[in-house]
C-alpha cells in the first residue's frame, strides 16, 4: 500500500526516507547542541511554505525575533507568508511580557500548562490552515518533570496529528547521551531522527541517522550532512563510519541508492494528497 507522504524538500532527507515523510506522523528530531534540529525543522516549514504548505513554528527556546532572524540567517523569508496569514509563530518563550504582548497574535503564557499551549496551537493550526508544525523544543516542557513527558507529546500529537498535520518535535539531549529524549517520548512518536556531531583528529563531523519512522522503510545506516548557506543538506547516497581510529565516508552501494532516488520519483509522480481534519472536540 503507498503511504500519502509530505516530502520535506530538505537534500537528501526524502531520499533517506524513501519519499519523504508520512503524513500525520510527529517525528523527533534528536541529537545534541549545535547538530542542526532548529534548523531541518525551520527548513522544513520554508520549504512547505514555498509550495503552498502552511506552516506553525512554536517557539520556546529563542525569542520569536530570534526566530525571525534565523530563518532570515539562511535566505528564507518567512515575512510574506506571515503578512499572507500561511505562517504563525506561537511565542510560548517571552510568557506574554514586554513588547512581545503587543506584537505577537499567539502566546502561551504558562509554558507548564501543555492545555494552553495545545489550545493556542490548534487556534494557529486553523487560521493558518497547517500542514506542517515544528515545535522547539519539546524538551522544555518536561525537563524538570520527566513524569509527565509522554502525557505532553500524547496530547501535543493528538491535536496535530488530528488536524492533518505533520510534525517535528525537537528534542535536546546531552553530547555523548544515546537516547534520544527519554523512553516515554520515543515510544510515542512516529519517527525518531538523530542528528550527530562527531569530533575526530580535531575535526567535527556532522551526521544524521534515522532510528524509526512508523509505515515506512528507510535508512538503516548513518548519512554524512552539511549545513551550507542555504540550510542542510544531507548525503543520501553516502554512509558515514565513525570509529575510535578513523572516518570513512564511503558511497552506498549501487541498488540502495537506486532504490532511494526511484522511491522519492515514484512519491513525486502521486497527487498532493488532500488535507483532512478528523479532530474531535
Ligand atoms: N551559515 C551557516 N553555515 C554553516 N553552518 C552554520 C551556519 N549557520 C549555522 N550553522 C551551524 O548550525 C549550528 C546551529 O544549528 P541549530 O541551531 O539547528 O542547532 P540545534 O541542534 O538546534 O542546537 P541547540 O539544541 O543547541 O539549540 C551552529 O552551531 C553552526 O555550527
Amino acid at each position: 500500500m503507498t503511504v500519502p507522504r509530505v516530502r520535506s524538500y530538505v537534500p537528501g532527507l526524502d531520499e533517506i526516507l524513501f519519499g519523504g515523510i508520512p503524513e500525520r506522523s510527529v517525528v523527533l528530531l534528536s541529537g545534541g547542541p549545535g547538530t542542526g534540529k532548529s534548523i531541518l525543522g525551520k527548513q522544513f516549514l520554508y520549504n512547505g511554505l514555498k509550495r503552498g504548505d502552511a506552516g506553525v513554528f512554536v517557539a520556546l527556546e529563542e525569542h520569536p525575533v530570534a526566530v525571525r532572524r534565523s530563518f532570515r540567517h539562511f535566505g528564507w523569508d518567512i515575512a510574506q507568508y506571515e503578512r499572507e496569514g500561511k505562517f504563525a509563530i506561537v511565542d510560548a518563550f517571552t510568557g506574554g511580557v514586554g513588547t512581545a504582548a503587543q506584537r505577537e497574535r499567539y502566546i502561551v503564557k504558562q509554558v507548564d500548562d501543555v492545555h494552553e499551549l495545545s489550545d493556542v496551537l490548534r487556534q494557529a493550526i486553523r487560521d493558518t490552515g497547517a500542514r506542517r508544525v515544528v515545535i522547539d523544543s519539546v524538551s522544555t516542557l518536561y525537563l524538570t518533570k520527566p513524569a509527565v513527558a509522554r502525557g505532553t507529546i500524547m496530547t501535543l500529537k493528538r491535536v496535530i496529528a488530528g488536524l492533518g498535520c505533520t510534525a517535528f518535535f525537537v528534542s535536546q539531549v546531552s553530547v555523548g547521551e544515546r537516547g534520544f529524549g527519554g523512553p516515554g517520548v520515543e515510544h510515542a512518536v512516529d519517527g525518531i531522527i538523530r542528528l550527530d556531531l562527531d569530533e575526530f583528529d580535531g575535526r567535527l563531523y556532522r551526521s544524521i541517522i534515522v532510528w524509526k519512522m512508523r509505515d515506512t522503510k528507510h535508512s538503516m545506516v548513518r548519512h554524512p550532512m552539511e549545513i551550507k548557506d542555504g540550510g542542510i543538506e544531507i548525503m543520501w547516497d553516502k554512509y558515514i563510519k565513525i570509529t575510535g581510529s578513523s572516518v570513512r565516508i564511503e558511497p552506498l552501494p549501487k541498488e540502495e541508492a537506486e532504490a532511494m532516488r526511484k522511491a522519492v520519483e515514484d512519491v513525486e509522480k502521486q497527487p498532493a494528497p488532500k488535507k483532512i481534519e478528523i479532530e474531535e472536540e
